[in-house]
């Protein structure tokens, strides 16, 4: 049976039931209900639908003149009624998703301290160390089967925020609900608060996180394990999705936990999905192969590194022997490109490097090639932006890729808006609207001669929901590549520009479950035949992914004996 048609046995009732946001229905409580739950006088006399409700709520929603507003008011209603405020997201998902994650969510993270109103998930700081178990066992869910933690450090382009950071696991849980059909019952957020390095934290009165330096080297990693290893014994079966950890930690702790837990990380993994799904995608439209592209990247930290490598071992799928392909990739840092032999290569850059040779073959008068120079002289058709810092991709820089290609392929994927490496309207007016842009965060569509262009928003959200209602309706217990492979090529077959020629290089949000949906079945699939995935047959899971799919509908609820 579907799991949303079963009626739920609740404890709670009267005001206990109305403060219980996973099963509050507010005005939407039935005159039996009101008599069995002890509600009578608790709630004006209307029995309302959800529909009406959400009327309600959108109206008011749209009575907010600030996006801050807005995130909190709907924050709000999410700690209140989540039944209700997943129904009004998804009724409104391109109005509000920018509004309940980037961009907005960065400022909210930023004035997460500001902004508080009520608890949501775990804070778990480092002086909790000795109780860590102990905290896990107060969270509220008890049957978590989705986990997103972060340490606040790296938050979206906006560097360290503390505890401030805890803005995204709760943004990315609610996508993952929203778009993945995960019941909001099995979602935890957390934040590890190790401290924080940024003054303006440190020194803001109502900052709500220890104010102290950052905990780093053993102390730091003694504590995520800790963490982690109370996670395992409290949940084993948890998929652990990593978030906006800094540079300096987020491969090692991939790399620590990949093989004995069920985790990735999305910075690394989930953008390198999405931008090679996005990369398939271009490419099929325009009647090419991913082989026969050059590609340079503007910011070489874990995120690029990452996209890299996923779209190397893609090329390498497709018949090039890796040092081919390798050759075809251009990494450019604040130092410049990336070369063979360079003072402070980071261990996951150094299989990403080219050739001393080209600063004598390109004659660039300098040992640091800059991005320019690359587009100059390797004439990259695709060109990549996770640098996190704005207005790096220069007139001069998209130009020049204009005048080698016909249609070059431009995506400036750093958040927050803020942060972007050009906005898609300077990228189309320089490539006279011949460039295909896919972007990070929203942008509305732009005008140019007459002609609109709609811009795909090439964001993990199209990847990270359909991953976890994968792994879970499998019931896979590892985050393979090859199940982060799988996502990409199915995000490619859901878009329609590569499918009909024309439209969006991306689904819009609107269709964001129906791709979920299929990007859950190539995963849990990909699971089964790296044998990670024994418990579900593969003819029982396309069914396992609709049975499981959350609905944002009221249950019938039944008094519980106890
Ligand atoms: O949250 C987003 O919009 C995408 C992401 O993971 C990041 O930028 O860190
Ligand atoms: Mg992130």
């Amino acid at each position: 049976m579907d799991d949303n048609k079963r009626p739920l046995f609740i404890h709670y009732a009267g005001p206990v039931l109305l403060e219980s946001p996973l099963l509050n229905k507010g005005s939407a409580f039935t005159d039996e209900e009101r008599s069995s739950f002890n509600l009578h006088g608790l709630l004006p006399r209307a029995v309302e639908t959800i529909e009406e409700q959400v009327i309600r709520a959108a109206e008011q929603y749209r009575s907010f003149t600030t996006d801050m507003d807005r995130h909190v008011y709907l924050r709000n209603i999410q700690d209140t009624n989540e039944t209700l405020f997943y129904r009004l997201v998804e009724d409104h998902i391109s109005e509000m998703m920018p509004i309940i994650y980037t961009p907005t969510v960065g400022a909210a993270c930023e004035q997460f301290s500001n902004i508080y109103r009520r608890s949501r998930g775990l804070f778990i700081s480092y002086e909790d160390r000795d109780r860590v178990d102990e905290v896990l066992y107060n969270a509220v869910g008890h049957n978590v089967k989705v986990i997103v933690i972060t340490d606040g450090e790296r938050i979206l382009g906006l560097g360290d925020q503390g505890i401030g950071g805890m803005g995204i696991p709760i943004g990315k849980l609610a996508l993952y609900t929203a778009c993945g059909g995960i019941s909001p019952a099995y979602t935890l957020p957390i934040v590890l608060d190790v401290g924080t390095d940024n003054p303006q934290r440190l020194n803001d009165p109502v900052y709500m996180g220890t104010r102290h330096a950052r905990i780093t080297g053993d102390e730091y990693n003694e504590f995520v394990d800790t963490v982690m290893q109370a996670i395992k014994r409290r949940w084993p079966q948890a998929l652990v999705q990593f978030e906006d950890f800094a540079q300096r930690n987020a491969m090692p702790l991939l790399q620590r936990y990949k093989d004995n837990m069920c985790c990735f990380n999305d910075d690394i993994q989930g953008t390198a999905a999405v931008t090679v799904g996005s990369l398939l995608a271009a490419c099929k439209a325009q009647g090419s192969e991913l082989k026969e592209q050059t590609i340079a990247f503007l910011g070489a930290g874990s995120a690029g590194c990452g996209i890299a490598e996923a779209i190397i071992a893609e090329m390498v799928s497709q018949g090039l022997t890796d040092k081919k392909a390798r050759s075809q990739v251009f990494m450019v840092d604040r130092w410049g490109l990336l070369l063979k032999g360079m003072p402070n290569l980071l261990n996951f850059q150094e299989n990403l490097v080219q050739p001393q040779q080209l600063i004598e073959q390109w004659q660039t008068g300098s040992d640091n090639i800059s991005l320019l120079e690359v587009v100059q002289n390797a004439k990259p058709s695709v060109l990549i932006g996770v640098s996190g810092t704005p207005g790096l991709f220069t007139q001069q820089v998209i130009e020049s890729m204009a005048a080698h290609h016909d249609k070059p392929v431009v995506f400036p994927l750093s958040n927050p808006t803020s942060r972007v490496e050009a906005t898609p309207e300077d990228i189309l007016r320089w490539s006279n609207g011949r460039a295909l842009v896919a972007t990070g965060s929203p942008f509305s569509p732009v005008t140019i001669d007459d002609t609109e262009f709609v811009i795909a928003q090439c964001n993990n959200s199209y990847i990270f929901p359909g991953v976890g209602l994968g792994v879970l309706a499998a019931g896979a217990d590892r985050v393979t590549d090859n199940m982060l492979m799988a996502a990409s090529r199915a995000l490619a077959e859901c878009s329609p520009l590569a499918q009909k020629g024309e439209g969006a290089l991306l689904p819009s949000l609107e269709e964001i479950q129906e791709v979920s949906k299929q990007i859950a079945f190539a995963v849990g699939k990909t699971a089964m035949a790296d044998g990670v995935a024994m418990r579900v047959k593969l003819d029982h899971l396309r069914e396992a992914i609709d049975n499981s799919f959350w609905q944002p509908e009221y249950r019938q609820y039944k008094r519980s004996a106890f």
